[in-house]
């Protein structure tokens, strides 16, 4: 970014008032009689009902629509482990998306955890306090275990974005990527520089949607991931591949597919050259891609590129999947977020794509048309029908799936935010 730009972005944080969101009143309070009722002696009587039946705190108190984006800042973006305080912009700015893609309250907590079970026993604490909870930003293989283990303890959705949002989303664009370029899932050649959070989720979700395991080389620090290693965690060790590929280089020759989920600029238009014709890039370390985009495109005109940033075209961000995959699991107050309900929100988002843009759209992105190809894989987060068509998609799939504690919801579709408490 040049330093206008990163000034014009301290000061969106910093003006007219320090951060980016704020809490808002839901009920009159300007009399004493409102006084009486929203404090002493008025609140007494919802506390009853809850002490009574706990699912009482749905009806009287703002639960069943918060969501806890926490946080030990290990792995920020592709930033690193600059620990929970410096996270806190990020998880702020998940809420401003929660809010305004899907009208969801979230409140960010950045927890200073010695470890993993310290993280584990500080948010098992809290999790009545919420409608779902959202894990972002913490490093692998930690947050295996620690989503694990809250999955286990919660009754409530308990979803690390950059995992399985992040996989949803890779898998729709990809999807379509490859359909654009002429290819098949099932013979892709994939490579995947990276092996942590969002890597391995990644990974997971395309060999569910037809990739072969036996065909992703899938990368580290180290280089290859093959079965010769004995470095590698559990997590790992699901890709280890039998091969004599070592490096980028070796693996990047020939490959149909580039995902980066990794750190910046480690892709060069050398590596960019060597892979086969059409070949589909997503480079979606944040904020400095793998490659930068100007960089690909100059170097390859039939490459199909992907950053997860918001100023370059085909966006590849979990800011399609977290907003809208609460919305539909907190509205039929889903216990959980399992694969069937990120299968649908994978198709919900594929399919999308491939209807015809909106003006609103357009206008959003100042341009003048937009069609579903190689410079349009993937729904823009801007686009409102993304809230209907991936929560009432996440919603139907929980329902049908047996983990929904309501019905369908009576007042979906939702045209917008302002529709998110029904009639
Ligand atoms: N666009 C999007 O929606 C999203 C993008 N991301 C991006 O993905 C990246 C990883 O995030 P996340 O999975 O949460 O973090 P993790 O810390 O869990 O994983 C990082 C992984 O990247 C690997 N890595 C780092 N540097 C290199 C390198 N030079 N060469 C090869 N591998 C490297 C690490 O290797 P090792 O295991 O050896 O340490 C590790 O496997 C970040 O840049 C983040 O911004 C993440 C989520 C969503
Ligand atoms: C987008 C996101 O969650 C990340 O880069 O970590
Ligand atoms: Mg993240």
């Amino acid at each position: 970014m040049t330093d206008a730009k990163k000034q014009a972005a301290l000061d969106y944080h910093s003006q007219p008032i320090p951060g980016k969101l704020s809490i808002e009143l839901t009920k009159p309070t300007t009399s004493a009689k409102h006084l009486a009722l929203a404090y002493s002696p008025g609140v007494a009587e919802p506390c009853r009902e809850i002490a009574k039946n706990p699912e009482n705190a749905y009806l009287y108190t703002g639960k069943g629509n918060l969501v806890a984006v926490i946080s030990d800042g290990s792995a920020i973006l592709g930033l690193g482990n600059l620990g929970p305080l410096a996270s806190k912009p990020v998880m702020e700015g998940k809420g401003v998306l929660f809010k305004k893609f899907a009208g969801i309250n979230s409140v960010d907590i950045e927890i200073n955890a010695e470890s993993p079970q310290a993280f584990i026993d500080t948010v098992a604490r809290i999790a009545d306090t919420w409608g779902g909870i959202n894990l972002e930003d913490i490093k692998a293989p930690e947050c295996f275990e620690i989503e694990r283990a809250l999955v286990e303890q919660c009754s409530i959705p308990v979803f690390h974005d950059d995992q399985h949002g992040t996989a949803i989303v890779t898998a729709a664009g990809m999807l379509n990527a490859l359909d654009i370029a002429g290819k098949k899932v099932e013979d892709a050649r994939i490579v995947c520089l990276g092996a942590g959070a969002a890597a391995v989720a990644c990974m997971k979700l395309l060999v569910s949607c037809g990739a072969r395991a036996e065909n992703i080389f899938m990368l580290d620090r180290k280089g290859v991931i093959h079965s010769g290693r004995e470095d590698l965690n559990q997590y790992k060790a699901m890709f280890a591949t039998e091969t004599e590929r070592r490096t980028l280089d070796d693996a990047i020759e020939g490959a149909d597919v580039f995902v980066g989920l990794s750190g910046p600029n480690l892709l060069s238009p050398e590596q960019l050259k060597k892979m086969a014709a059409n070949p589909v890039v997503f480079a979606c370390s944040n904020p400095d891609p793998e490659i930068h985009p100007d960089v690909a495109n100059a170097t390859r005109d039939d490459v199909i590129l992907a950053t997860g940033r918001s100023d370059f075209p085909n966006q590849v961000n979990n800011v399609l999947g977290f907003p809208f995959i609460f919305r539909g699991a907190l509205d039929v107050r889903a216990t959980r977020i399992n694969e069937e309900m990120k299968v649908a929100a994978v198709h919900a988002l594929k399919d999308l794509a491939r209807e015809p843009v909106t003006q609103e759209v357009l206008d959003a992105y100042e341009i003048d048309s937009l069609e579903f190809g190689r410079g349009y894989i993937i729904p823009a987060p801007l686009d409102s029908r993304l809230l209907d068509r991936v929560s009432s998609a996440v919603a139907q799939a929980a329902v049908d799936s047996g983990v929904a504690r309501k019905p369908y919801p009576s007042h979906y579709p939702l045209t917008s935010v302002e529709d998110v408490y029904g009639g």
